[in-house]
């Protein structure tokens, strides 16, 4: 069987400032296509600073300065020539708090691919929309209420729908700010099987506060130590046998 995994994303030596203060101090990490990498450690090591750059979310915050290189399939995504609204398309973002739009829940998904041009036509659009609400695991729920806000759905379903406009834009790379840390149990185990089938079409990048949810749903994962990756091994190594002595201590909830 042919083991050889695409390399999605490559970061080079990346540094983010706010003002004064260096949040990320040279991140060097390739994250695979069609892989859940979790991002742990303890809180303010630099985690969101370091998932936001993969999207240029950080280029929302005045003080934030980044450094270094970063590619998506061999592209620089700072390129002069990068439409950063574009790059978040294809690389879509999900929040620690669900924020649907207030708007129904057809227009949260359809949203998306009418700014982008994606549907040529209504039948397009609803194909898309339908599409994008299976694939995120609530059509059932909500096929009888598209009409209906997306603020009206429960905590759970509202971040389903927030990974559906996600989706709805045909991304290549899906990143998640601890998904799950608004929700109550049942829902997290439903986000958590949703990430499982995510992968098979996107890259994965997931920032967990919870061992047992990195344990569960990645398969790489990267510990982040004072703005710094200290440790980036397949799930399994991390959590059973690390190299590096913090990475141990956290993992084992001596610090963090
Ligand atoms: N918008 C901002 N303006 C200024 N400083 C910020 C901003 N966002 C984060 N920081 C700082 O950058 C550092 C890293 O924060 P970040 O939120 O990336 O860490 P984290 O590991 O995701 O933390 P947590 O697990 O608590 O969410 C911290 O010192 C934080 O105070």
């Amino acid at each position: 069987m042919d083991q050889t995994t695409d390399i999605k994303i490559v970061s080079r030596d990346v540094h983010v400032y706010y003002g004064e203060n260096e949040a990320i101090k040279g991140v060097s990490l390739e994250i695979e296509d069609n892989t859940v990498t979790a991002f742990i450690g303890p809180s303010g090591c630099g985690k969101s600073t370091f998932l936001r750059c993969l999207n240029r979310m950080n280029d929302t915050i005045d003080v934030c300065r980044v450094t270094g290189d970063i590619e998506l399939d061999g592209h620089d995504i700072y390129a002069r020539e990068i439409d950063p609204v574009q790059l978040r398309a294809r690389v879509g973002m999900v929040f620690q708090k669900p924020n649907p739009f207030p708007k129904s829940i057809y227009d949260n998904v359809a949203y998306g691919p009418r700014i982008h041009g994606l549907a040529d036509s209504k039948a397009d659009l609803d194909a898309i929309v339908e599409h994008s609400l299976r694939r995120a695991a609530i059509w059932d729920e909500v096929k009888d209420r598209l009409d209906a806000p997306g603020t009206g759905l429960s905590g759970g379903q509202q971040q389903r729908l927030c990974i559906a406009r996600a989706i709805a834009t045909a991304p290549e790379v899906l990143l998640m700010d601890e998904p799950c840390s608004a929700l109550d149990p049942i829902a997290t185990a439903q986000v958590e099987e949703l990430i499982h089938e995510l992968r098979e079409n996107y890259a994965v990048v997931i920032v967990t506060h919870s061992m047992q949810q990195a344990a569960r749903v990645s398969q790489k994962t990267a510990f982040f130590h004072l703005g710094l990756v200290l440790e980036y091994d397949e799930t399994g190594k991390i959590f059973t046998n690390p190299d590096h002595e913090k990475t141990q201590q956290y993992i084992t909830g001596r610090f963090g």
